[in-house]
């Protein structure tokens, strides 16, 4: 049974926090917008979930966090996706390097990699840690066991990296196995360096040679020059939120249904079978585009 909430948007797509532990310190950081979280899921009931949201039509399993390459049981956590369903991690790749084959042994398809900028003093002052090096070392161990295409996330600062898009894309040219994410900042925590994701957008536009505009949030990827870029532009987007297919979960066990709310959260600690399946349904229901 395909499941649709009350604004007919079909939920295709499970994103599911692992962890709410980070071992980087980013700036703009939105913890996928968790509050106060608790004890983490166990990886059974991780996989229990993912098999009750198979039954209502989940094709792909987004693994987020906080850092989901801090959990020893990541590996157990992706062996247990069921057959047919598509999963993939975002990471900040700093712990890439040595995961990455086992990781794809373990059946993940893909990774997103977060890197605003190629610079080491600068990736120092956005995540606090003097380790770019570590995070171009998993960006390439993934390309080499296939966990592709990798996407690098750029979250554009104003200030701080907003003069690095040509480099990014220099870096992904002719690289068919890269593509850059371009992302504008959601304000969290008082960070307030928004970039102009208007003005590269534009320029995007005027030099593409192709335009695809991606069923997910009705997000527009260009191609151009041998590189591939797709933008991501939540804010006061309301085709966005229109075509939004996620639920999410907490690290802590509650399905979340919109990123930019709290309010609306569905326990499912302790929950299982019937009662699990009641709580997917329920969340599903209070799902609701927040920007209309
Ligand atoms: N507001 C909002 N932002 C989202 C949503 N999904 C992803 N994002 C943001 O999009 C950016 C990229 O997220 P990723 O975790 O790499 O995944 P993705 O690009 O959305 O997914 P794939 O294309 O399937 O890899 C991050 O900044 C997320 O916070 C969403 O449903 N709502
Ligand atoms: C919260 S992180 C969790 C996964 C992993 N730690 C990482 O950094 O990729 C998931 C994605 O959200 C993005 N993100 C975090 N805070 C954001 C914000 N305020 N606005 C836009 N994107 C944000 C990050 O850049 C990253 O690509
Ligand atoms: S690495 Fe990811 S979870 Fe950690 S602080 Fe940076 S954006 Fe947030
Ligand atoms: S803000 Fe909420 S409704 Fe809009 S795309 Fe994000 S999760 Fe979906």
């Amino acid at each position: 049974m395909v499941l649709k909430d009350p604004y007919n948007r079909t939920v295709s797509n499970l994103r599911i926090s692992l962890t709410s532990r980070c071992n980087l310190r980013c700036i703009y950081c939105h913890a996928e917008g968790e509050v106060q979280p608790q004890e983490q899921m166990s990886a059974e009931d991780i996989a229990e979930l993912m098999r009750v949201g198979v039954q209502f039509g989940i094709r792909s399993v987004k693994f987020t966090g906080g850092e989901p390459l801090l959990r020893r049981d990541l590996v157990d956590i992706i062996r247990s996706v069921p057959p047919g369903v598509e999963s993939s991690l975002t990471t900040n790749g700093t712990l890439l390097a040595e995961k990455a084959a086992e990781l794809k042994e373990a059946g993940l398809a893909r990774v997103n990699v977060s890197l605003d900028t190629l610079r080491p003093e600068r990736y120092r002052a956005i995540t606090g840690k003097d380790i770019l090096a570590d995070v171009l070392a998993g960006i390439d161990a993934a390309i080499e066991v296939g966990l592709t295409p990798v996407k690098l996330n750029m979250v554009l600062l104003e200030g701080i990296n907003e003069d690095e898009v040509d480099d990014f894309m220099a870096f992904v040219r002719n690289k068919p196995d890269l593509i850059l994410q371009v992302i504008e900042l959601m304000e969290f925590n008082e960070c307030k360096f928004h970039g102009d994701v208007d003005s590269v957008e534009q320029d995007l536009n005027e030099r593409a040679t192709r335009v695809v505009t991606r069923r997910m949030h009705h997000r527009k990827k260009y191609c151009l020059d041998g590189a591939e870029v797709e933008v991501v532009r939540p804010l006061h987007n309301t085709e966005f939120c229109a075509f939004c297919n996620r639920l999410r979960v907490t690290s802590d066990g509650k399905l979340k249904p919109c990123l930019l709310r709290s309010d609306n959260l569905v326990d499912i600690r302790g929950k299982h079978g019937k009662e699990l399946e009641d709580a997917f349904k329920e969340a599903v229901g209070r799902r609701k585009p927040f920007f209309t």
